[in-house]
């Protein structure tokens, strides 16, 4: 049988870099060629050969519906026969923005861009303008896309690589960019006590599904957002994968259950409210947001921001996302799976510690779950290639690379989960 993956990837590598369009996904952690992705629906896509998976990266998070949603379709279908972009206003970008806000109290507004980074990036750069500081501060093993001036010790992409910064980025340029130990409060104290009056923003993942699945402790977020508004720094969460994945107003309402009234300053989004197409998101309070071009001083621009297309899959998304019982099916879904998981490791005898929020999930060959980058960094890398790689013969697709997450769907359904759960205890014998 001809394996058209591998024709494919040849092919690509002679006019792509590395033959993708993104690092994770040329496989380079686990070896191996990746799958060419024919065609997807529901839980489910099929490789250039015709070989069906059960999807658990759903696109790293945006196809929390599933691939190929009949109402998400109907109404990009629809979008895209009244035009495919104008680079003037529509009602649609009104009604997006609109839909975030009701499920994301914190933010009174919000700028629509087209990806997490730019997201990223341009809240980094507010955050500079609004308080007229420099440094930022970021954490060991949070991602917040590849601008330049967080692309210091990333946890996704760069530790696969096991380079902590990138080449191109010049040293003047990440002066300014402190990075801690993730969920670590003395350091936050330190680092405070001598830079806090200089910091313009502290940026977290709440829960960083870039080092695989680690929560920040409650305590440490507290100390953050306590640190923040004693210096006068924003505390930005980075909700890019967390927005909309883990529960319906994402994780600021998982710690806002244990911390009353907590609210991060701004939040960054993606992913998900693009609902697989292009669009991403970050907004705060009105006097921040209104710092932004063409009110305020802070430029920030975007040919393809909030995309009239786009922007329909988003709302499609949203609107099914926020029917009742969705997160409680999807959270149910997706615990039923790392116990399962546990079950059959603890079967095999191999030590294995899993954690899930709403549809997000992460599983670590540790009896405990390690609660920063550097216990991250210490895992059997070629235990978890083994066990990708099982799966994937088995028509399990997960993360081909131990720093990422994983990521339910409405669409998989128990007989899905069972299938994966058979499959992992099957690989799990042979480690
Ligand atoms: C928390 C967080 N913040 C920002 C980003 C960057 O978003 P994008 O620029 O890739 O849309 C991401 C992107 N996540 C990766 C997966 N770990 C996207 C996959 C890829 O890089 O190909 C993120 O997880």
């Amino acid at each position: 049988m001809t394996d058209r993956n591998l024709e494919l990837f040849e092919r690509a590598k002679r006019v792509i870099p590395g033959g993708v369009n993104s690092p994770v996904r040329a496989f380079k952690a686990v070896g191996g060629t990746p799958r060419f992705v024919q065609r997807a629906q529901g839980a489910y896509f099929w490789d250039a050969d015709g070989k069906r998976y059960i999807d658990y990266i759903g696109s790293w998070g945006p196809m929390i519906l599933g691939h190929g949603h009949p109402a998400v379709l109907e109404a990009v279908q629809k979008a895209a026969l009244d035009g495919f972009s104008f680079g003037a206003p529509t009602e649609r970008e009104v009604e997006l923005a609109e839909a975030i806000l009701a499920l994301v109290p914190s933010m009174d507004m919000v700028r629509l861009v087209s990806s997490g980074t730019e997201a990223g990036m341009s809240a980094i750069r507010l955050a500079r303008g609004a308080t007229g500081r420099s440094k930022i501060l970021k954490f060991e093993g949070c991602y917040h896309g590849h601008a330049d001036a967080l692309l210091v010790k990333a946890g996704s992409g760069l530790a696969t690589f096991g380079n902590p910064t990138s080449a191109g980025v010049p040293p003047e340029v990440v002066q300014h960019t402190l990075v801690l130990e993730y969920n670590n409060i003395q350091q936050l104290e330190e680092a405070f006590a001598l830079h806090g009056k200089e910091l313009a923003c502290v940026m977290i993942e709440p829960i960083a599904g870039n080092m695989n699945f680690v929560r920040a402790s409650v305590p440490f977020i507290k100390r953050c957002s306590e640190l923040c508004t004693e210096y006068g720094a924003l505390f930005v969460f980075d909700e890019v994968m967390t927005g909309f994945r883990v529960a319906p107003g994402s994780a600021q309402q998982v710690y806002a259950r244990s911390i009353p009234g907590f609210e991060p300053d701004m939040t960054v989004m993606g992913k998900v409210i693009g609902g697989g197409m292009p669009l991403a998101a970050f907004g705060g309070k009105r006097a921040v947001m209104e710092q932004l071009a063409p009110l305020g001083p802070v430029y920030q621009a975007g040919t393809l921001s909030g995309n009239p297309v786009a922007t329909a899959c988003g709302l499609a998304t949203l609107a099914e996302i926020s029917k009742p019982g969705f997160y409680e099916d999807l959270g149910r879904k997706t615990q039923s799976l790392i116990s399962g998981l546990q079950a059959e490791a603890d079967k095999a005898g191999i030590d294995f510690c899993g954690d899930s929020e709403g549809g997000m999930f992460g599983f670590f060959f540790f009896k405990e779950l390690p609660q920063n980058y550097a216990k991250v960094m210490t895992t059997d890398n070629a235990r978890f290639n083994t066990l990708f790689h099982g799966l994937l013969d088995r028509g399990v697709y997960i993360a081909p690379a131990l720093y990422e997450a994983g990521f339910m769907s409405a669409a998989h359904t128990d007989a899905d989960i069972a299938e994966t759960v058979a499959a992992a205890g099957d690989v799990f014998k042979l480690l």
